[in-house]
């Protein structure tokens, strides 16, 4: 009996190291966004998910918003269609409109949310379509200078966040696909999933948005190094944004955004590691890039924040 509880301390240890995180975040909101390049193996799906009722458990609201760019790249090719990226976003002709929202909503989510489920009636799923949750516009961006049309890409210019504070109070973990409706010409339009995981969290009031992908971090000087910046303020982020390149931009305009509106950490961390979720919030030190408002007094990464 002695030798058991002698066993089991470094456990009871763990936890109670845990405890000030906890009693401080205790009902925080936490957007987590899932990237689809950090969602191509299963163990790894089935750890993000245990670390998500994890947060739910310990009495934090988690929001999961997911990705799916190479599960959607996949699908379009099985039906012929072409992907094509200009500006950092997919040129989504209606057509394959139809395949973006059939894989977010229709097979990305749905597994997400199975794979939560398997620990208690908890996660629902619901697209930016659900109670106007996001509403957007076409989205026109500029390359170098021209308005160029990429089709049925959506510029976020309203959030609902009713549905989601009222699953949240519900007690369940709501699981959001990147897709919105237009209140102009109604159609459905195709929205980074970064993007739209930050206008949520600030929309939301969230405490930290989390955004999980296939790299350790923001790298300093990428690709000819693997620096990770491990923390940087608003301004600091605002001036090299002109100098990231592909998925990292929508990101980091994400993660400003957040930090900009209210929400007190925006974080990129590495989903190729497992359980790392809860690594960047039980280390001291954090795992991947932080980005904090600017007048943010200098934090830890992890349980000390
Ligand atoms: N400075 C940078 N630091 C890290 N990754 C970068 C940087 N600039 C560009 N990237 C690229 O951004 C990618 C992450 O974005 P993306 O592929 O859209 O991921 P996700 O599917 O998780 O949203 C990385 O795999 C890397 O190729
Ligand atoms: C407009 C636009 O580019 N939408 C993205 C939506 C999915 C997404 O953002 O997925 P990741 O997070 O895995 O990159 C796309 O069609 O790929």
């Amino acid at each position: 009996m002695s030798a058991r509880k002698h066993n089991a301390l470094p456990k009871a240890q763990t936890l109670i190291e845990a405890l000030p995180w906890l009693t401080r975040h205790r009902g925080k909101t936490v957007v987590v966004k899932f990237g689809g390049n950090a969602m191509v193996d299963e163990e790894l799906k089935a750890a993000f998910a245990q670390d998500v009722v994890f947060l739910h458990h310990a009495g934090l609201k988690p929001v999961v918003v997911h990705g799916g760019g190479p599960q959607i790249n996949a699908a379009l090719d099985r039906h012929g269609l072409v992907s094509e990226f200009r500006a950092g976003l997919r040129v989504t002709t209606p057509e394959a409109m139809d395949v973006v929202r059939m894989v977010l909503a229709g097979q990305v989510q749905r597994e997400l949310v199975g794979l939560l489920n398997q620990h208690g009636p908890l996660a629902v799923g619901l697209t930016g379509e659900d109670a106007r949750t996001i509403t957007a516009i076409k989205h026109q961006p500029r390359i170098e200078g021209e308005l160029v049309d990429i089709g049925r890409v959506g510029e976020i210019t309203a959030i609902d966040t009713g549905a989601i504070e009222a699953l949240l109070a519900d007690g369940r973990i709501p699981v959001v696909s990147s897709i919105a409706r237009s209140e102009d010409d109604h159609h459905v339009y195709n929205v980074n999933a970064d993007t739209a995981a930050a206008a949520l969290a600030a929309a939301l009031g969230a405490e930290t948005l989390m955004v999980l992908t296939d790299v350790e971090g923001l790298y300093e000087d990428w690709p000819n190094s693997d620096e990770v910046i491990s923390r940087l303020t608003a301004t600091q982020l605002e001036k090299l944004l002109p100098e990231l390149s592909s998925g990292m931009v929508p990101k980091m305009e994400g993660c400003l955004h957040a930090v900009r509106n209210g929400v007190t950490t925006a974080r990129v961390i590495d989903g190729r590691v497992p359980h790392s979720i809860l690594l960047e919030i039980f280390t001291d030190e954090g795992i991947g890039t932080m980005v904090v408002p600017d007048a943010a007094r200098p934090t830890q990464g992890g349980c000390t924040a």
